[in-house]
């Protein structure tokens, strides 16, 4: 039997990773999965608190290990991390093991989508989440770029119509 196809989303926070990833895992019969729901699961805690006890660098060890384990799966759909792509272990492995689909969105997107959602950490400082956001795109747009095999945007449409458009792109 051929080997199933794994399907990685990547991309920001509030790209739709989640939401779309459970669409598209939906239409095509693909068990789904999400690396900070994983690490959710895992620690018995949420993302936030991990953050505030392990700091982020102990979060991102969790975040490896996780995405590590997860794409040795076949026929997955995972959602990642807004910021897995950092690692390059981590980029590596999701190119070796499936299809990489980036997530493009705008800051104004992603604003409108995270702001009353209290359970992204970095968004909870001092700085202007605004800044957070163009800061962090900035840093990881060509580390997204660099791992995608495609790219697809979700500012246009919505979550099921984005899965709609990605399961004709990748020819599933
Ligand atoms: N294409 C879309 N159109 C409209 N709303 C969307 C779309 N995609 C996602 N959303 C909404 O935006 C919010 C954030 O989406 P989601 O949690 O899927 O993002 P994410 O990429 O997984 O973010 P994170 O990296 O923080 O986990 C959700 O409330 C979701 O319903
Ligand atoms: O962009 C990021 O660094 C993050 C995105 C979320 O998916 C979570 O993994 C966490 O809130 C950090
Ligand atoms: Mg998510």
């Amino acid at each position: 039997m051929a080997e199933k196809r794994n399907i990685f989303l990547v991309g920001p926070m509030g790209a739709g990773k989640s939401t779309i990833g459970k669409y598209l895992a939906q239409q095509l019969h693909m068990e789904f999965y999400d690396s900070d729901q994983e690490i959710e699961r895992r620690t018995g805690a949420d993302i936030s608190w991990v953050f505030d006890v392990e700091g982020e660098e102990g979060f991102r060890q969790r975040e490896e290990k996780v995405i590590n384990e997860l794409s040795e799966m076949q026929g997955i759909v995972l959602a990642t991390g807004g910021g897995s792509v950092k690692s390059r272990e981590s980029r590596n492995r999701l190119s070796a093991r499936g299809i990489v689909v980036y997530l493009e969105t705008t800051v104004e997107k992603q604003l409108a989508r995270v702001q009353k959602d209290k359970r992204r950490p970095l968004l909870q400082t001092e700085e202007q989440p605004r800044e957070v956001l163009e800061r962090l795109a900035t840093e990881r747009n060509e580390l997204y770029q660099e791992v995608a095999d495609y790219v697809v945007r979700t500012d246009e449409q919505s979550a099921k119509l984005v899965a709609n458009q990605i399961v004709e792109l990748i020819g599933l």
